[in-house]
Parts: C-alpha cells; structure tokens; sequence
C-alpha cells in the first residue's frame, strides 16, 4: 500500500505541479472556468504531508527522532542502494534478526523517478545526487566531468539508465577463478541472477515468443524486467537496425537472448535461415531493462516493496551519512559500531551491531568510507593523519570503470527519441497517456535503444595486445546506434548517433581522500582511456559501430554526419575525437576487491568479509575484481542475493 499510494500521490502531484506550471506561463484561465491559483500549490503540498505521515507510520524513518530507543540492531547495513536493500530484505526473511539500513539521502519522490523516458533528467546536479566531479580526466583532454551517482534510497538504481544485462558467463567464471571461490561462477550464480528478476509482460501486451529466452529469466524474483512495449522507433529505426544484421550478419549475428550468458550473438552466416526466420519473430526488438509495467523497478521498489518493510524487524533510516565505522575490538578485530549524521553539521549518533556491520555505500563511497574508518593503506592514511587500524593497501586502489563516445548523424526520421525530449507539449501528451494507463506508451520504455549490440572487437587487435576479455565468447564493446539523443539541441533537427563503449577497459583509476572531513567528496581518478589498449579498443568499436550505420539498410534515413569527425577516417582522426567526446558510464567497480582467502592483495575474502576483521563485510559493486562485460546492475543484484545467503549461513 505504501508504495502504491505513493506513486498515485506523486502521480496527481505532478499533474498539479504541470497545471501550475502552466498556469504560471500562461495565465490559464477560462471565461467559464478559473481556477485559483493557488489550489494547485496548496493541493500538493496537501499531499505531501499525507504522504510524509504514510512513511512515518511505516519502517522507513526520516530522522533520527524518529527512530525508536528501544531497538536493537542485529545487522546495520550501511547505504539503501542496489545491494544494502536486497541484504536488508534477505535477512528480514528471517524473524529472528533485526536490520537497520542507514541511507545517506531522501526517497526517490517525484514522478521522474518513476517514469522511464525521464531518466535523464535524473542526472543533472540534483540533492538527490551526490553531484560528484572526476579527477581531470587525463586520457580525456584533461576533462572534469559531472558523475551523477544517486545518493537517495535506492542508490544508483534510482536514477540509473535501467538496461538489464548480466555479462557473460566467464566473466563470472573469472570471478570463481581470481577468487579461488566456485560459489561466484556462472553456474552458480545464475540460480542468483534469477533469485533477483521478476521477467514481467511488456506494456503493450505483444507477444514476445522469440524476443527472449524464458529458460535463462527469473519469473519469481523481485526487480522487474521487461521487453519495451513503447512503439517508439518501430515504423523506421528498429526494421532498420534488424535488416543491418542480415546485411552483415557476420559482424552483427543475431541474438536471441544476450542474457543467456554468451551476449556476443550465436547466429552466422552458416545459421543463416535459422537467423532470418528469427529475425521475421523478432522485428519488435529485444533490450531488457528494469522496468515493470512501464515504471522504474529499482531496489527501493522492488526489495523494499511495502509487503518487506512492513516486517517488524526491518528498519529504514533516511538522511543518514555514515562518517566513520568505529573499532569496538582488538582481538579478534571488530568493526561493530556506526557514527553518522543528517549532514556536515549535525550531531554524530552511534548505534552498535551485535553480528554484522553490511558496508553498502557504493564504489565510491565504501573505500571513502573505508580510509576514515582508519582501513587502507596506511602511508596514505598517515599522509590525513589518521590511525592505521587496518593496513589494506587496496582500499580504493583497481577502479575499473566503462567508457564510451557517440558519432551522431542527421536523419530525415521524426521517429526518435529527441522528437520528444525537445517538445514540451508532446512530453505532456504522453505523460497523459502514461498516468491514464498506468505506465503504457512512449514514456513507459527508458528511452534507449530497443536493439543492444554486444560484440568482440578484430582479432587483429590481439596481435599487439593482450586480450583482456573474460573468455572467446565474451565481448568488449557495445557498438550499435541509438534514435535520438538525450542531449539534443534545441536546433529541431534530428540525430541517429553511432555509439561505442568499452566494457574490458583495462585501465585502472583509484578513490582517495581529499579531505578528512567525510561530507567532502574523495578524490575520483577514473583515468579512462590511460592505456594503449583502451583507447584503440574504443577506436575499434567506434569502426564497428560506423559499419553498422554503413549499409544500404539506412538508405534514405541518414541525412549526414552531424559532428566534426566527416572526414575522420583515420585512426589518429578518430583517436582524437574520443579524447575530445568521451565520457564515464556509471559500470564503476573494484575499489574493494575479493581476492583468496589468504592473498597479500584485495580488500575482502570471498565471503565479502574485511581482510583481517570480523563480522565487516563489503556488499556492493566495489567487490568485483572485475567490471563485467555488461551494465553492472545484474551482478550486483545477484552478488547480493549470494552474499545473504553467506550471511544467513554464517548465523544460522
Ligand atoms: C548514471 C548511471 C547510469 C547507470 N545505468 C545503468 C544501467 O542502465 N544498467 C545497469 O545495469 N547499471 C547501470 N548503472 C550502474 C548501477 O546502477 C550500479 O552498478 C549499482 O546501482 C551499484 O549498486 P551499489 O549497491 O554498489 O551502489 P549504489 O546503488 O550506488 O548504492 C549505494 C547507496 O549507499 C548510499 N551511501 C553511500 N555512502 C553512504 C554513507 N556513508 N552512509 C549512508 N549511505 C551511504 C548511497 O546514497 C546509495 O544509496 C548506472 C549507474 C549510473 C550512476
């Protein structure tokens, strides 16, 4: 119920706030009919109260006043993102123990996080953002980029692009292998992968035999994920895009099922009729992404869903910045207490678990967390003037984050995406549509391509480098092309852009301390593109990814080339012009690594527990040694999902 009445509110809200809106521009008012202008305004906020007095009455308090005195705390799990909600749930399976999750920001409020199509309004500096800034980016022009990253329950799923894709199934036998663990390869995580989705119908209701596999999906997990059921792109981009693959179907094999744990695509041109029979079943178009009946299924919605937070033993507190994890024992050590705060400025409270502390802060916040905890390496800790408590000298060391650039190109087509982001009047529409039927139509899809492209990059590449991919039937790169851009001018043309990104970078960027004062954001070296092989891997897939938007099948539809790169045929051509445009993705991972039990490197062991500690564990993306050839969202739902069951085990 609670989540359910609000959405409606946040629904009938935004419809308020547009009437407003427009009542503000346009002095809306009939002869017949007016309206006060102040009955929107007041209506709203109306509701805003009824809903704030919803969450009070239920597990997620928004201060600290609210959290009652009397409770005890098996398990504090610090950070409600995509991992610190599924352990919250898990372990409230359990009766018998009692978790508090300690979330730095706000709920996801506001129709934008519900409606797909308006991601990318998420991602501008927003308080519901940790509105991170990089490093200058070295390998990037020197560049400081924005890095959104949702500081808001949820955590990055919130506001997150929502493509659903697992990565391949070496990448999690690379996993087992690094780790010395059986329990992190394929074979067993995919029981995982699919404890975590809940496969729904697209909104539109067509039937979707042949556009997935439903042997490899979950059906009875809790994160929605769908097939798009928006028409958008369906008259041109989509018949398009397919007849490319049987124009080249040895550079672009179909595939029917990139989640199936081989993404790169099965069909060649010795499959040929098997591929054209596929492609007459599967002209719609097949991206999964997290989305359920045309809504963001992220993990507030999904692990923290009103049925789990009604638990008793399960607790939520908002607005709630961990600053420190503070040492309780020295032999064996123990990490069991908590110190944080509403912001820079409020008090320090302290609450202290009796099993575990769950650190779930995020790739960038867990080694933050970490280093003013007094755990990484100690001569940089000295350096800030804090006590070695821990000497792990890879806290925040092994950043591996995905990269990638777009050529855009004008097109004749209406059939796109900034059709929509550039036309008010239109968005409106749709949003109508949407509310009316609760989720359909353009606006309940995210926006992005309905065709994903995974592919291998030449085999000539691997003559002057080492192939950093997990395994043959892995890819490197996403290259394919988008209908429309999200960043489009307000020029009323029209784009189709080519895009590539790097899912093997290898090269390794870190987290460090600014400042010790832990409301100041770390020092984010993302150092994409600092290796010869990086940037000839985007170069290559940049190729691919021209070659797509190359054939007959795009006769008629491509106007012309929309960036300066109309004569970059050559490689330093297009060298420089990824300096110059690229761009981090959020597939951020690694900065506390799993290594074997026993290793002389890494941060935690393979049962995600702190080198050297007890009963502190590390349950987020930071974990992987690797980034997987994929979005990174699947994984660490599923590295979650696993991490529950290490811990129930643990305490059983
Ligand atoms: C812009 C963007 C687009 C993306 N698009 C996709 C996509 O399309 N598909 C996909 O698969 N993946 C995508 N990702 C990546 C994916 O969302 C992340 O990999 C995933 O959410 C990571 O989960 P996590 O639990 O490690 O961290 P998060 O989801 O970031 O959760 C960490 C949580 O901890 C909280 N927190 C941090 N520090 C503290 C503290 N000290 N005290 C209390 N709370 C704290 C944060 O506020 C946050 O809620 C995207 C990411 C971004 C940023």
């Amino acid at each position: 119920m609670l989540n359910r009445s609000r959405s409606i509110v946040c629904y009938i809200q935004a419809k308020l706030a547009r009437f407003s809106a427009a009542h503000n521009r346009h002095a809306w008012q009939s002869p017949k009919f007016s309206i006060p202008w102040f009955l929107p305004t007041m209506l709203s906020r109306y509701l805003s109260v009824l809903l704030s007095v919803r969450i009070a009455l239920g597990a997620i308090y928004t201060s600290f006043a609210q959290l009652p005195t009397e409770l005890n705390f098996d398990f504090i799990v610090v950070g409600g993102g995509g991992a610190g909600n599924v352990v919250a749930n898990r372990l409230t399976e359990n009766p018998a123990f009692s978790v508090l999750v300690l979330e730095a920001g706000p709920l996801p409020e506001g129709l934008n996080y519900s409606v797909p199509f308006f991601q990318f309004s998420l991602r501008h500096p927003n308080p519901r953002d940790w509105n991170y800034t990089t490093a200058p980016l070295t390998g990037i022009s020197n560049q400081v980029q924005q890095y959104p990253r949702g500081r808001v329950l949820g955590g990055c799923t919130s506001m997150n692009g929502m493509q659903y894709v697992r990565g391949s199934n070496s990448d999690y036998d690379r996993y087992a292998r690094v780790t010395g663990d059986p329990g992190w390869s394929w074979d067993s995580m995919l029981h995982y992968l699919k404890k975590s989705e809940h496969w729904t119908p697209p909104t539109d209701g067509h039937k979707t035999t042949g556009q997935f596999d439903p042997a490899v999906h979950g059906f009875n997990g809790l994160v929605g994920v769908s097939l798009s059921g928006s028409p958008l792109g369906l008259s041109e981009f989509v018949p398009r895009s397919l007849q490319v693959t049987r124009e080249l179907p040895d550079q672009f094999p179909f595939n029917l099922d990139y989640n199936s744990g081989t993404p790169i695509g099965v069909g060649t041109t010795t499959f040929l009729p098997t591929v054209l029979l596929i492609h007459l079943l599967c002209w719609r178009g097949w991206t999964q992404t997290t989305i359920k009946n045309g809504k963001r299924s992220n993990s507030y919605t999904s692990y923290l869903a009103p049925e789990f937070i009604a638990r008793p033993n399960l607790h939520v507190l908002l607005n709630s910045q961990v600053t420190r994890i503070i040492q309780t024992s020295q032999s064996p050590k123990k990490f069991m207490t908590v110190e944080f705060a509403e912001n820079r400025e409020g008090l320090r409270h302290r609450l202290t678990a009796s099993k575990e502390v769950v650190i779930s802060a995020g790739a960038l916040e867990t080694p933050k967390l970490l280093l003013n905890s007094g755990i990484g390496d100690g001569t940089a800790l000295r350096s800030f003037g804090i006590q070695t408590l821990v000497d792990l000298p890879d806290v925040g060391k092994n950043l591996s984050v995905q990269v990638g650039f777009s050529v855009d190109f004008f097109t004749n087509s209406t059939d796109t995406t900034d059709s929509i982001y550039l036309n008010e009047t239109l968005q409106n529409m749709l949003l109508d549509e949407w509310i009316a039927t609760d989720g359909g139509g353009v606006l309940g899809w995210s926006g992005s391509t309905q065709l994903s492209h995974w592919n291998r990059l030449p085999d000539s590449l691997f003559e002057t480098f080492p192939d950093p991919s997990s395994g043959p039937d892995s890819p490197h790169c996403g290259a394919g092309p988008s209908n429309g851009l999200s960043s489009a001018t307000s020029s009323g043309a029209h784009f189709i852009a080519a895009m590539a990104s790097l899912a093997t970078p290898t090269s390794r960027g870190t987290i460090s301390l600014n400042t010790t004062d832990p409301f100041d954001q770390p020092i984010i070296d993302l150092a994409c593109l600092t290796t010869d092989f990086d940037i000839a891997a985007v170069r290559e897939a940049m190729k691919l990814s021209l070659l797509f938007l190359s054939t007959p099948a795009w006769d008629g539809y491509i106007l012309g080339p929309a960036n300066n790169i109309t004569n970059a045929t050559s490689d330093a051509d297009l060298e420089a012009y990824a300096r110059a445009h690229s761009a981090p993705n959020g597939h951020v991972v690694g900065t506390a690594s799993m290594s074997p039990r026993g290793a002389d490197w890494g941060v935690v062991d393979p049962d995600l527990l702190v080198k050297g500690v007890a009963q502190l564990r590390i349950v987020d993306a930071s974990i992987l040694p690797y980034v997987p050839a994929a979005n990174t969202q699947a994984a660490v739902y599923a590295l979650a999902e696993r991490a529950s069951d290490l811990i129930k085990a643990k305490w059983a």
